[in-house]
This record gives structure tokens, C-alpha cells and sequence, in this order.
């Protein structure tokens, strides 16, 4: 059984304003945490939810079998959203939400090599259909795209010694565990630099999750889509757990819910100039003492929620516009 702790489950669903009949969709449906509670809050209403992981999904299937004729289970990447829900005729909705990340269970089973921990083989996929692992990220891409990968998903300082560790290694023989490539990190990092900032590894483990399964892609090229599908008075709810994904989420709700710039004088503001989103947290809700007491994940998370006051225009789309800086 998936055992998962939800995290700011209490001030999430709060701000999600369940209606009974309202239609929901959790993207990242996990151990079904979130899910339940949503679930057990409707009556005619309906919960649409994603997984890419089918493993996850199975076991929140039996999670949640008592609300099963309130769900509708989609074994999908939500960077496909608009299409699965359009597929299923739904024409809009009045919640989502996004925690993003790898769940619980993804990190504990040794097997799916996410963790620095144990020494499992190079995997990291959370869609185990997917073909690239990360044996194909460190044993085939370049030195180059290492270094990048690294520095902009890891803001790992050493990115350059670890890539050349992993180059050299590897024109002797693949790397194929965990274990190893723990080492080659230690290896590229000065002693010094390795005894500060927690487990050597987190940060290029983290990176190579991101590349694997394109966490940053996926996520931006969803939002714009929630923020088309959403319905008038409907919110967005998200849950980050790094700077990356806070500074996406952040700038896509600041830029949907701020009048872009207008010529000097402009008399008045056209309608497709209002913006479509209203701020519902100006600072990101985190967790408070007593859940952290409960559990660690949780000391990352950041909560931002979104509410649309008005009608999409494409003028506020925002994938388009992101630049990683
Ligand atoms: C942090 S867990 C969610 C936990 C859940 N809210 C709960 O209460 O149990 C994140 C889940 O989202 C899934 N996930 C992450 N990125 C995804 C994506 N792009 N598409 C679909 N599922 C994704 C992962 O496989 C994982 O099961």
C-alpha cells in the first residue's frame, strides 16, 4: 500500500473552495491523499486525476475505491491536460491542483534508483515507460549538458569537476548505479565544500530527476493550459518543493494577474488587457510547526493559489515568455 503523507493538505483544500458539484482535477494524484479529501467533499461533482506513475495510480485506485464513482483515473503526463480532459468532454473545471515532485513512495522503493541513500541502478523515471533514464543522462549526454544540467536545475557550484568525473569514468566503463555516481560526486566536490549543505549528492540527484523527467517543461507547458481550462470564480492551487518550480509558479501568477505594459496615455484599459487571475495568497503558504514535526518533506513546500476573475486571453500566456535565468 502507498503510504503518503500529504503535505499542507488542511490549507490546500481550503483554498480550493470544493463546491459538492464542482468538477476537480489533481494532476499529481500520488498516494491519493489530496485526492480523498476533495473526493469526500462531493456529491453530484466530479474529480479528474493524472498520474504518469501507473504504479502510484494502481494503489490510490484501491486508496480511494469507496469514492470510485465520483473519479475518473487518467494514467497521463498533466503536460497533456487540455487534450485528456477534452477527450473525456469536459468543457471546463473549478479546481486544480499541482504538489509537485516525487512522491514518498518513488523515493523509498530502492528500485527506482531516485534516492542517494541506497545504491540501486540509474533510473529516476516516474513514467516507467518513458526511455530516458538517468543511465541515458549520465552515460550518453554531454559533458556540456551535464555541466548545464547541474548548475541550472541543481545550482550545484562544482558542476564542472563532478561532469569531468562522470566523463572520465565513463570512457573506462558505464556508471550504473547509484551508488557509484554518489561517489563521482563526492569525488568532484573539494573536502572542504563536502562537509557543508547537507548530502553531497541532493543537489545533482535533484538535477538529474528534473532532466529525466522533464519536471520544468512539463510544468510550465501545463499552467497555461489550467489557466485556459479553469472556469470563471475557479482556482488554481499549487505545491512546490524547489526555487525552480516556486519561480515559475510565482511569475506565471504574478504575470496573469498584472495589466501588461500599456502605451503612454492609454485612456482606458481594454478588456483583454484586465487581467484574468487574482492573487488569492500574496505570500506563499508553508507549512506550520505541527506538520513539520510530522514530517520533513514538508520543510520545502510552498503554497500559491490563483482565482480567475475574468476570461482567458491569450495575451497573458506565459510559457511563451519564460526565460530560465
Ligand atoms: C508529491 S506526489 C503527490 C502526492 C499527493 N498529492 C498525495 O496527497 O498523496 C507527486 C506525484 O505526481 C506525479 N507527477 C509528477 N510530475 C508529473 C507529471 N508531469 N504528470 C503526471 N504526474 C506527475 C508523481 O508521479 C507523483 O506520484
Amino acid at each position: 500500500m502507498f503510504d503518503h503523507y500529504s503535505v499542507l493538505k488542511t490549507e490546500t483544500i481550503e483554498k480550493l473552495n470544493i463546491r459538492p458539484d464542482g468538477v476537480y482535477v489533481d494532476c499529481t494524484l500520488g498516494g491519493g491523499g489530496h485526492s480523498k479529501e476533495i473526493a469526500r467533499q462531493l456529491t453530484s461533482g466530479h474529480l479528474y486525476v493524472f498520474d504518469q506513475d501507473v504504479n502510484a495510480m494502481e494503489s490510490a485506485r484501491d486508496y480511494l475505491a469507496d469514492y470510485a464513482s465520483s473519479i475518473t483515473f487518467i494514467p497521463s503526463n498533466f503536460r497533456h491536460l487540455e487534450e485528456e480532459l477534452q477527450a473525456r468532454g469536459v468543457e471546463e473545471v473549478d479546481g486544480i491542483l499541482y504538489d509537485l515532485g516525487v512522491s514518498s513512495p518513488q523515493l523509498d522503493v530502492k528500485e527506482r534508483g531516485f534516492s542517494y541513500q541506497q545504491d540501486a541502478p540509474l533510473d529516476m523515471r516516474m513514467n516507467q515507460a518513458d526511455t530516458i533514464s538517468a543511465y541515458e543522462v549520465i552515460n550518453e549526454w554531454a559533458y556540456e549538458d551535464l555541466v548545464r544540467i547541474f548548475f541550472r536545475y541543481g545550482e550545484e557550484k562544482f558542476s564542472k569537476q563532478i561532469a569531468r568525473k562522470i566523463e572520465k569514468q565513463r570512457e573506462k566503463a558505464p556508471v550504473t548505479s547509484t551508488g557509484e555516481l554518489v561517489e563521482l560526486i563526492k569525488e568532484g566536490i573539494p573536502a572542504a565544500a563536502r562537509r557543508k549543505g547537507g548530502h553531497p549528492a541532493k543537489r545533482v540527484f535533484q538535477a538529474i530527476r528534473i532532466a529525466v523527467n522533464d519536471e520544468l517543461g512539463a510544468f510550465l507547458s501545463s499552467l497555461d493550459q489550467a489557466a485556459r481550462y479553469i472556469s470563471l470564480e475557479g482556482r488554481i492551487a499549487v505545491i512546490t518543493f524547489h526555487s525552480l518550480e516556486d519561480r515559475i509558479c510565482k511569475q506565471a501568477f504574478k504575470h496573469w494577474s498584472t495589466i501588461p505594459p500599456l502605451p503612454k496615455n492609454f485612456p482606458v484599459i481594454p478588456e483583454e488587457k484586465q487581467p484574468p487571475f487574482t492573487l488569492i495568497t500574496r505570500k506563499p503558504i508553508e507549512a506550520v510547526e505541527e506538520e513539520l514535526e510530522e514530517n520533513r518533506r514538508s520543510r520545502s513546500a510552498k503554497l500559491r493559489v490563483v482565482e480567475k476573475v475574468r476570461p482567458w486571453s491569450e495575451e497573458f500566456h506565459f510559457e511563451k515568455g519564460w526565460k530560465m535565468t
